[in-house]
């Protein structure tokens, strides 16, 4: 899973084909971070994402929530391949 940890949170850098690939992947992991109530704190230029994840509730540090929140953004990725 090519995520870094550095400086307490997960990174990830993702690109896309386009604007709209990289906002209807950003909808599909609001909604699954709707769903665990644990959300990214990213940035979107065109057709790349940024994310960072770390837990607010536990001082900004990465815990098992930003963890599995990960792999469900990775899974989330594959479809956009
Ligand atoms: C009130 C709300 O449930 C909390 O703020 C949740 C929401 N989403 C969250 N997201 C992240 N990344 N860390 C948190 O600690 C967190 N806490």
């Amino acid at each position: 899973m090519p995520w870094k940890e550095k400086d307490n949170a997960l990174h990830r850098d993702f690109t896309f084909a386009d604007f709209r690939q990289a906002f209807a992947f950003m909808t599909e992991v609001a909604f699954a971070a709707e769903k665990m109530d644990h959300h990214p704190d990213w940035s979107n230029v065109y057709n790349r994402v940024s994310i960072k994840l770390n837990t607010h509730d536990a001082g900004n540090t990465v815990t098992d929530r930003d963890r599995k929140l990960a792999e469900r953004i990775d899974g989330i990725f594959a479809r956009y391949a």
